[in-house]
């Protein structure tokens, strides 16, 4: 956690007066467009991609393939159907200077295609980029032949010096504070001279299913991949050397990001409808069918998307949420509201994500009258009547999402610097407002803890 935003930078969040009721399309995946950048500039002949979401971490990432000389063209599809990028690759080369800002995504994916690269490349970012863990990257990129100088701090900023080929290979890394270390490797490795084969040899590993993410859309660019999850070892994964495919890839909706939506669905009793829900992903976000109809409420997936009807009630739950971690902190808010006490755990790692997300959710659900306490590998959360307050966020995405969530059944949230929801959907403040805009009977009237005052006729 660091210092807040000036006071002056404060959204009041809406509070829903009566259920929510609305369909609400959401912006492409943040994951799903960044690993369709990296694997499109390494590819051997053009790609592009359609509806890729248009936010900071995307923007850098488009932006760093462009510093190694990759060109990505930002249009409108010929076919109307929202945004298109055409990415055309190139030898990458130095010397360049990459800006990772604070996307995990960035500061992990890219260091690995400028040791393909021909010169030097300078990383740097915001000052939190310089507190995330990045020596599983540096000490595997090194094992595999890289040369790079991180002034021996393990992290950023840093330089690599990239010669225009890695011999790659075996490497054991220690992925337990992020799986993006694993997935930067099988990314880049197609393009090692003999390929890479990835150990993990740590504690448990984090959002496993970000790791299939990336192994099936390898696979999908015509890589051949060796996974646990098809009968391989445990932790190790093999990508063997190749040529990777130009492809033509719709994103999918960012379904972590259509979380605070869903949520709305539970805690004022009512229904949203998300749009282009895909029938089969690898998002972790598909958790969220699961957890919240658990705490509460029912989905149907059909052809209008995803429907999630809450039930009036919120229920308190017991969860690991290592797979899912990205979906923390909006199960935090929806538990802080709910009518029995939550554990979710397995999220140590957490601490050292965007913010310090364990005390920073802490600190702010008690600093609006919540009893939440900080467990070794999560949080314990037992729900207590709030009151209205300045939510802050630390520059965290989804802490501001959080606290929207929390508004709509507690007045007077006020949550700063909701612009910080930019990293991942610039449009949130406006998405929002729309889906309570829609609200269409007027009638009913939610109140916090998530119980519905009257029942939809
Ligand atoms: O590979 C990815 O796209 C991501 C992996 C996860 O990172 P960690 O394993 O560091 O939690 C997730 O939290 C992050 O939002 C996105
Ligand atoms: C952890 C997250 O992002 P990053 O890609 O920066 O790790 C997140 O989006 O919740």
């Amino acid at each position: 956690m660091t210092a807040h935003s000036p006071s002056a930078d404060l959204w009041p969040a809406p509070s829903a007066s009566s259920p929510v009721d609305a369909t609400v399309a959401v912006p492409g995946s943040k994951s799903v467009t960044n690993r369709a950048l990296v694997l499109a500039a390494l590819a051997a002949g053009p790609g592009c991609l359609r509806r890729p979401l248009r936010s900071r971490d995307t923007l850098l990432m488009a932006d760093a393939v462009r510093a190694l000389g990759v060109a990505v063209e930002e249009g409108t599809d010929p076919d109307g159907a929202g945004e298109f990028w055409r990415v055309t690759p190139a030898q990458l080369r130095g010397p360049a200077t990459v800006d990772v800002g604070n996307a995990g995504t960035v500061m992990r994916f890219l260091p690995p295609l400028a040791a393909l690269a021909d010169g030097p490349v300078r990383f740097d970012g915001d000052p939190r980029s310089y507190e995330r863990p990045l020596h599983g990257v540096i000490d595997a990129l090194r094992a595999l032949g890289a040369r790079l100088d991180d002034g021996d701090r393990g992290r950023l900023p840093m330089t690599v010096h990239g010669s225009g080929s890695l011999p790659g290979g075996r490497v054991e890394i220690d992925a337990s504070s992020s799986s993006q270390f694993v997935s930067a490797l099988l990314l880049s490795g197609p393009r090692f001279d003999n390929g890479a084969e990835v150990r993990h040899t740590g504690g448990t590993l984090p959002s496993v299913p970000h790791i299939r993410m990336t192994v099936d859309m390898l696979r999908k660019a015509g890589v051949q991949v060796d996974a646990p999850e098809d009968g391989g070892e445990a932790d190790v994964w093999r990508v063997a050397p190749g040529a990777l495919h130009g492809r033509d890839l719709v994103v999918e909706p960012d379904l972590s990001n259509a979380q605070p939506f869903l949520a709305a669905a539970l805690v004022t009793g009512g229904r949203v409808t998300v749009r282009d829900w895909p029938e089969r992903t690898t998002q972790p976000g598909d958790a969220l069918r699961r957890i919240f109809t658990e705490m509460g409420g029912s989905c149907e997936l059909d052809e209008r998307g995803l429907t999630f009807t809450g039930s009036g009630r919120v229920h308190g739950l017991d969860v690991d949420l290592g797979d899912v971690g990205e979906l923390t902190p909006g199960i935090a808010a929806v538990a802080a509201l709910a009518d029995s006490e939550s554990v979710l755990r397995g999220v140590g790692h957490l601490r050292l994500h965007e913010t310090d997300r364990l005390a920073a959710l802490t600190k702010e659900i008690n600093g609006l009258g919540g009893d939440v306490t900080e467990t070794g590998d999560g949080l314990r959360i037992r729900p207590r009547p709030l009151h209205g307050g300045v939510f802050h966020t630390y520059d965290d995405h989804r802490l501001a999402t959080a606290g929207a969530v929390l508004g709509l059944a507690v007045e007077g949230v006020e949550v700063e610097n909701i612009a910080t929801t930019g990293k991942t959907m610039p449009d949130f403040p406006r998405l929002w407002t729309d889906m309570l805009g829609e609200r269409a009977d007027a009638a009913h009237s939610a109140r916090p803890g998530g119980e519905r005052v009257e029942e939809r006729a």
